[in-house]
């Protein structure tokens, strides 16, 4: 999502291009104008998140942060900005399988969100983990408050995060949760922290970066995908490498591919050729992407200025809206047609009880039997219900 400033002067970015807002601690320490724009970033994503889980509210904005200990992890680049993800701490009452209540105080992922052009290449990990060192902890040790599909396909993936019981406060609590420190604590984390102290006693400093020996250590454990054994990331020289970000992959140098796995030739050739088509493909596809969001963009950025004024629908939205509203009354026509022809057969079947004989065999209730008016025509019958259209029979063989 792209603005019009650069980004990294108003929340201090990492050579990763992450960082963390945190409202507590950069009270008083921004210029108005900083804080402006950080508004504009963080009501603009937090917007975007709303509508990508389809939340009538939106539950992150630079007014709904303020004043709270919440901490906003930020990943951007320039005057774009990628992606964001809310934690903060939550009392919550959870029940478990034998319906007991216990209280817990755990850290909440509250919201999380990547831009649409970038999902599914490796940001939501790469903040994921960023917010996991910030906060000295593991997955398995936060909430998460009414989580996407999205994000449980993300957990279950990343995390191997699966089984929880449903609560109606809409966390989901994992069960790992509950298991012993000892047992859970993630290996990698444990000599890691990056901070010394927690964010609560933060009011001073404003976390910017981290050793860089733990960047690297890192940096292998990125989601990009492997192919053919071949480590892409590993020589990709930073996440800063657009092409590589965008496509998703990245191509390596002849040599070192066939150094490095031992691959014949024809193998590189091969493999290199579909990185490039796959890449071709990606591309081109993002292009479309890129210029929706642009129109997008263009087109809240217009709106955003004013809250008075009441933004028409977006013209892209508005057709679609068309067309689906064209559908819904379609539909509502043959619903119609339908209905219409239901009522007939009711009113044709009340009327003539010998086309009823079929439905004879249905009969259970022997006290409502009566004796048809029609005895001589072989049927008795009772009254199941009546309508407009006069009484409702169901008959049955004598
Ligand atoms: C508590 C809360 O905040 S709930 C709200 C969570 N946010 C949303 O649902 C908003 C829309 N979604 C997103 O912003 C992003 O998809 C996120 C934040 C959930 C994940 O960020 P990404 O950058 O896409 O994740 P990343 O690339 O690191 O990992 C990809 C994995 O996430 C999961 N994932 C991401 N997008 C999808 C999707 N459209 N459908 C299913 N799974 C998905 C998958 O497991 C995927 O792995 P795969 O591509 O091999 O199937």
């Amino acid at each position: 999502m792209e603005f019009n400033f650069i980004i990294n002067k108003l929340v201090q970015l990492d050579q990763q291009g992450l960082g963390v807002y945190v409202p507590r601690a950069s009270r008083n320490k921004i210029s108005s104008q900083q804080e402006q724009q950080l508004g504009q970033v963080l009501n603009t994503m937090g917007e975007r998140s709303a509508i990508a889980q389809g939340l009538k509210q939106v539950i992150t904005n630079y007014d709904k942060v303020q004043g709270t200990d919440q901490r906003v992890y930020i990943v951007a680049e320039g005057r774009t900005c990628q992606g964001f993800l809310k934690v903060g701490q939550k009392n919550l009452f959870y029940r478990d399988m034998m319906g007991n209540i216990k209280e817990i105080k755990p850290l909440c992922v509250l919201d999380f969100y990547v831009h649409e052009s970038c999902q599914r290449q490796g940001y939501g990990k790469l903040l994921f983990e960023y917010m996991l060192q910030g906060e000295q902890t593991s997955p398995e040790k936060l909430a998460y408050d009414r989580p996407s599909p999205k994000l449980i396909a993300f957990l279950k993936k990343h995390y191997n995060l699966v089984k929880y019981i449903a609560q109606n406060n809409n966390f989901v609590v994992f069960d790992q949760y509950f298991k012993s420190d000892g047992q859970q604590i993630n290996k990698q984390n444990q000599n890691t922290r990056a901070y010394s102290q927690p964010y609560n006693d933060y009011s001073s400093q404003i976390p910017t970066s981290y050793p860089q020996q733990q960047l690297q250590s890192n940096s292998k454990s990125y989601p990009y995908k492997q192919e053919n054994n071949i480590d892409l990331m590993q020589h990709s020289s930073s996440r800063n490498n657009k092409e590589f970000l965008n496509a998703g992959r990245a191509i390596l140098s002849k040599e070192e591919i066939y150094k490095k796995d031992n691959l014949s030739q024809q193998n590189i050739e091969n493999t290199l050729n579909n990185i490039n088509n796959s890449q071709y493909s990606t591309k081109s596809l993002q292009q479309q992407q890129y210029s929706k969001d642009y129109q997008l963009d263009k087109y809240d950025n217009n709106w955003g200025a004013d809250k008075n004024v009441k933004k028409p629908p977006f013209p892209g939205q508005d057709r679609q809206l068309d067309k689906i509203q064209q559908k819904i009354q379609q539909t509502e026509r043959e619903l119609d047609v339908v209905n219409q022809q239901i009522i007939k057969q009711r009113h044709n079947l009340s009327q003539d009880p010998l086309t009823q004989n079929h439905r004879a065999q249905n009969v259970y209730n022997t006290n409502q039997f009566g004796t048809s008016p029609w005895a001589q025509t072989g049927f008795n019958y009772y009254q199941t219900s009546s309508s407009n259209y006069g009484n409702h029979y169901t008959y049955y063989k004598k």
